[in-house]
């Protein structure tokens, strides 16, 4: 049966025959006011396809994107998406047909050196290199929580504006709120697909506070019961350009009439509102794994981002799926955070899983918290500390994934 397997590259003729792939594979119905917007998205010249005989029986897509790395800067970004297989064709090996496809693609052509992307599952995608490098906070917090008496919400007011009068300030505020480390550039075909509103009884469309500094989208959650408060906010997003504009956005959605909570899933982990709150256990938070990355060519992902501080160290890297990172690296990070990697004979400080580094990458997850798991392994004492504060972030990483 494997023997009648191929993978090839798609062209925008698969278009329909993938979605199917993808329909069938997410257990869900077709959609077809979703499927223009799709098309403008979905890059499926950069999909992989595997075809059992004539049928399309796996899909794997790469977006072209960027990714804030620390620094502040944006690099590009292999963003994965589409990644499914018809019921009848699992457990035979084609997503790793695809994945190692797609990684190598990615490497001949010199393309982005990081891919990420959102797992449906969290035990799918550690055995392809990839890491959780963000997370995510759900967050709910009960209608009317007060706030510290000296918290600022300042003169300027939260006011709903109609969903095309919003969506201009929206984008404006969104690219000025970028220098986010975990943030994922955001173009007009990705806002559509992102703010894209079924309608449906049991809710409200998309509705949209703004600020002259911030912008809340949400809706509300019909509940049951004819008087009692029980509809419920969802927010989509909340941005702000500052502590006062954040604080304005929450009160504003923690005001709203008839409602009995507010719930964000997708907050930083960092996100003010528990320190907003006069009892910061009035928020009630779960977290969750959120962007995954993998580094696809480690001499050119390292280098990319900045480093907090300075560190000579030589580590040696496992990668099963991309044998081109295996090996001795010598990192050297200078006073101004930036870092050459190279290849060296020299011995190895400390050993780690090209995972590790894709966990670290965005300094959110700390090579120490790595190490006391039996993911890093130290040689030379003092080592796995030098390369932990070189990797540290100011901020939580923070990645609402919209694809
Ligand atoms: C970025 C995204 O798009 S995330 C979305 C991922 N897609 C989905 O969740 C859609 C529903 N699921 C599917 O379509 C398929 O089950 C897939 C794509 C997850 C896996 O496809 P398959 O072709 O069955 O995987 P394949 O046979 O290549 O398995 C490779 C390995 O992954 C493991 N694996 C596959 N699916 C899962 C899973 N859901 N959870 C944990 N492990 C899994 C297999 O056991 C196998 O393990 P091994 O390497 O130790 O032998």
């Amino acid at each position: 049966m494997t023997s009648e397997l191929s993978v090839r590259e798609l062209t925008d003729d698969d278009f329909t025959e993938n979605l199917a792939v993808l329909v069938s594979a997410f257990l869900k119905d077709p959609d077809p006011d979703r499927e223009p917007l799709l098309r403008r998205v979905l890059e499926l010249e950069r999909h992989h396809g595997v075809f059992d005989g004539a049928e399309q029986v796996g899909s794997c897509g790469v977006m072209t994107r960027t990714l804030t790395v620390p620094g502040g800067e944006p690099r590009p970004l292999a963003a994965i998406t589409h990644v499914g297989v018809k019921p009848g064709h699992r457990r035979r090996g084609i997503m790793r047909m695809m994945m190692r496809a797609q990684l190598h693609a990615l490497h001949e052509a010199g393309a982005e050196p990081v891919a990420g992307l959102e797992a449906s599952e969290a035990g799918i995608y550690g055995r392809y290199g990839y890491a959780p490098a963000t997370e995510w906070a759900d967050i709910r917090v009960p209608r009317g929580a007060e706030f510290r008496a000296d918290v600022d919400t300042g003169p300027d007011p939260v006011r709903e504006a109609p969903r095309e009068d919003a969506l201009p300030r929206l984008r404006e505020l969104h690219d000025r709120a970028a220098g986010r480390v975990g943030w994922l550039d955001r173009g007009a075909p990705v806002w559509d697909l992102w703010l894209a509103d079924t309608p449906r009884a049991d809710r409200t469309a998309y509705r949209f506070a703004t600020h002259p500094r911030g912008y809340a989208v949400y809706r509300l959650l019909h509940g049951e019961g004819r008087r009692e408060a029980r509809a419920r906010v969802e927010v989509l997003e909340i941005q702000s350009l500052d502590a006062v504009a954040a604080a304005a956005l929450w009160r504003y959605l923690l005001d709203i009439d008839l409602v009995s909570e507010v719930q964000w899933f997708g907050a930083a982990v960092d996100d003010p509102i528990r320190w907003f709150l006069a009892d910061p256990r009035r928020a009630r938070v779960e977290v969750e794994d959120a962007l995954w990355l993998r580094i696809v060519d480690l001499d050119r992902a390292l280098p990319a981002r900045a480093y907090a501080a300075e560190a000579d160290v030589v580590f040696q890297v496992s990668d099963r799926l991309c044998p081109w990172n295996a090996g001795r690296w010598r990192m050297a990070v200078d006073a101004d955070g930036r870092a050459e990697v190279r290849r060296t004979d020299a011995e190895p400080a400390l050993s780690l899983d090209i995972s590790a580094l894709a966990a670290a990458y965005l300094g959110g997850t700390t090579l120490t918290a790595l190490a006391a798991a039996g993911l890093v392994s130290e040689h030379r004492r003092g080592s796995v500390r030098a390369l932990t504060r070189a990797f540290l972030a100011d901020r939580s990483p923070h990645c609402l994934i919209d694809f």
